[in-house]
């Protein structure tokens, strides 16, 4: 079994005394910031003025651009979306480098040579592998979403040192971090959320929602069926593995799985999985992404824009409203009407 790293094995003292400029303010930059923050790390934050600045503001952090930021840090985590960062990087951060260490929580921009570090850094990533409103959600329960860490130069000799203490400040260490490569974090992490967490998923479920729905069974229960189900599904997956959740799942539920489950996920899906990765491995996707965005988007934005009108999509939303558990401004309504 590859060697897991956990809390003893980092020394939190590395960064005492050091100052992190978190770049961004989003999904893994207020996560990152608020759980450092909480383990007795100094944090500034590094923004363009806007909505994230605003909300760092309030959450009570130094905020300063994206230059000051740099230039006052000793460790700068670059926490910008993927395909801003070669931009910011090259007007902002790079002429305000002298020697911090570099660090990433996705290895995209250096793996693919648009981001090319200085040779006086160390540059290092730690990706949480969960979206950062669990990170930081999961770090107030005193529970933790696991990393990766990953060195590309180490030029104090200290990188792996800083990787374990910053993963350790995030909360990582409690659910174990592994070392990788900057090749390997950005290549599973890419065929990950294509293949299987957000595009396989989110395809799988909407074949099912519409054959439910073709075949003329009512939507809304198509919806409890193939998506709401899913998390309480997945849930006992999490906790307990394929296993754990077959243990609580119906004798006939797990026949069906055992049968009905190779004929979605054949060998078809599978060599469809194996084009994806090779794309992603010899940098067709990248470039696809790349131009994408210099072309200010065009495709992602007509099949965004498509998607939010599925009927899953509108079904799920008036189902929401009526579950305070799930949705935020309800139990606030509800909260506020059991007051009066
Ligand atoms: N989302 C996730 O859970 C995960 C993300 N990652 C990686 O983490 C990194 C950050 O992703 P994510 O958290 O999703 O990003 P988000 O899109 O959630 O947040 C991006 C942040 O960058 C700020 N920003 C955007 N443009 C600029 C700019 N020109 N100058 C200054 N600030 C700017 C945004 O502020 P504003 O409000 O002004 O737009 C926002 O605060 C990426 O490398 C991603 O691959 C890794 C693991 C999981
Ligand atoms: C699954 C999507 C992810 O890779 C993640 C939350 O880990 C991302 O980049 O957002």
């Amino acid at each position: 079994m590859a060697k897991m790293y956990y809390n003893g094995d980092a020394n939190a003292a590395y960064l005492n005394g050091k100052k992190v400029a978190v770049i961004g303010y989003g999904s893994q930059g207020h996560a990152h910031a608020l759980n450092m923050r909480d383990s007795g790390v100094e944090v500034v934050i590094g923004l363009r003025k806007g909505k994230s600045w605003d909300k760092a503001v309030e959450d009570g952090f130094q905020v300063y651009s994206v230059g000051e930021a740099t230039a006052q840090a000793d460790v700068v985590m670059i926490l910008l979306p993927d395909e801003l960062q070669t931009k910011v990087y090259k007007e902002e951060i790079e002429p305000n480098l002298t020697n911090q260490a570099l660090m990433f929580a996705h290895g995209f921009n250096v793996h693919f040579n648009q981001i090319v570090p200085p040779k006086e850094s160390d540059v290092l990533l730690v990706a949480p592998k969960g979206p950062g409103h669990l990170v930081r959600r999961t770090y107030e329960q005193d529970a933790g979403v696991p990393a990766l860490f990953a060195i590309y130069q180490d030029v104090t000799g200290e990188a792996k040192e800083l990787a374990l203490a910053y993963a350790k400040a995030i909360g990582a260490l409690r659910a174990g971090a592994l070392e990788t490569t900057f090749k390997e974090e950005t290549e599973t992490d890419l065929f990950g959320e294509q293949a299987v967490l957000c595009g396989g998923l989110t395809s799988l479920v909407k074949a099912g929602f519409e054959t439910l729905v073709e075949a003329g069974y009512q939507p809304e229960l198509a919806y409890f069926e193939t998506l709401h189900e899913l998390k309480l599904i997945v849930d006992l997956m999490y906790e307990g593995g394929l296993e754990g959740m077959r243990y609580s799942i119906s004798d006939t539920a797990q026949w069906g799985d055992f049968v009905s489950g190779p004929r979605v996920v054949d060998e078809r899906v599978k060599d469809e999985m194996k084009a994806i990765l090779k794309d992603i491995q010899d940098g067709k996707f990248a470039k696809g992404w790349i131009l994408e965005n210099q072309a200010n988007r065009p495709v992602f934005n007509a099949i965004n824009a498509r998607e939010k009108e599925h009927l899953i999509e509108q079904v799920g939303r008036d189902l929401r409203k009526m579950m305070p558990f799930v949705n935020k401004d309800k139990k606030k309504e509800v909260v506020a009407s059991a007051k009066h």
